[in-house]
């Protein structure tokens, strides 16, 4: 059943875009459970599109759903990550987990113990209590996740989470997102420059170019994935096959 619902987009940013539209009549219908991952050349939406769906930007024509009702500002059941963690440096470690909650209210002793079990999921047992500054990289991006989680979001909207970590740290990151994904409720939205990152993780890649979608396309891999796939056949054909549409050429 479709949950995100994009229909018939068109928006142009004035000044910012040349006048030119950004997105032109572009309708995108993602299910509930689905992940999706959104690729395309630098430029092409991906971002403008995910801040529709986040209700922090309201398109110029057409209209976001969730759920079947109309977005006209954040939802609270949004959980979202950007390219840098975007943690706040004078906060603790499980205080910026707890921050979803303190913006509502003040966080209980249950909700500090929820804080430290995802910072435990997510291997940070021990880290609760530091700075942002006093963590790596990817220990920051894995504290934007668990953040985004805390409130149990129906939708993640995940904006390149990992384009500044090192291949490896990337990988592992994207196995503890997948499993973190696997009860299958949560509907993902992902963005990503990486066409390997973006197959690997999704169900479903959509690629932007040109305003609208140029591809749309299942991921023709077992639901259990295993960084094996990665080298065999399907997988280096859909990437091909991807990347060939990304600089231009004919898709085969
Ligand atoms: N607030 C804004 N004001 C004016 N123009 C904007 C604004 N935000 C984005 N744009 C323009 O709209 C276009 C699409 O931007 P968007 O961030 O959605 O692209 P993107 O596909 O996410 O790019 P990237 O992959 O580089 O992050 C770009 O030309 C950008 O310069």
């Amino acid at each position: 059943m479709s949950y995100l619902d994009f229909e018939h987009i068109s928006h142009t940013y004035g000044n910012g875009s040349d006048g030119q539209p950004v997105l032109s009549d572009l309708s995108l219908q993602v299910d509930e459970g689905e992940f999706v991952s959104l690729l395309g050349r630098s430029g092409c939406g991906k971002t403008t599109l995910l801040k529709m769906a986040a209700g922090l930007l309201v398109p110029a024509e057409g209209q976001v759903r969730i759920a079947g009702r109309p977005v006209t500002k954040p939802h609270e059941r949004i959980g979202m990550v950007f390219q840098a963690p975007t943690l706040l440096e004078w906060l603790t470690v499980r205080d910026n987990v707890l921050l979803p909650v303190t913006l509502h209210g003040k966080p209980t002793a249950a909700d500090r113990e929820a804080a430290d079990a995802r910072l435990e999921r997510m291997g940070l047992a021990g880290h609760a209590d530091k700075f942002p500054g006093q963590l790596s990289g990817g220990q920051q991006s894995r504290v934007a996740l668990a953040r985004a989680l805390m409130r149990e979001p129906t939708l993640l909207l995940l904006d390149e989470p990992f384009a500044a970590l090192d291949a490896l740290t990337r990988e592992e990151l994207q196995e503890e997102l997948l499993q973190l994904c696997a009860s299958g409720s949560m509907t993902v939205l992902f963005i990503t420059h990486d066409i390997a990152e973006a197959v690997y993780v999704s169900d479903r890649v959509v690629m932007l170019q040109d305003g609208g979608v140029a591809v749309d396309t299942q991921v023709p891999l077992p639901s259990h994935r295993h960084y094996k796939l990665r080298y065999e056949e399907p997988f280096n054909q859909l990437c091909l096959m991807l990347r060939q549409t990304m600089e231009g050429g004919r898709p085969r």
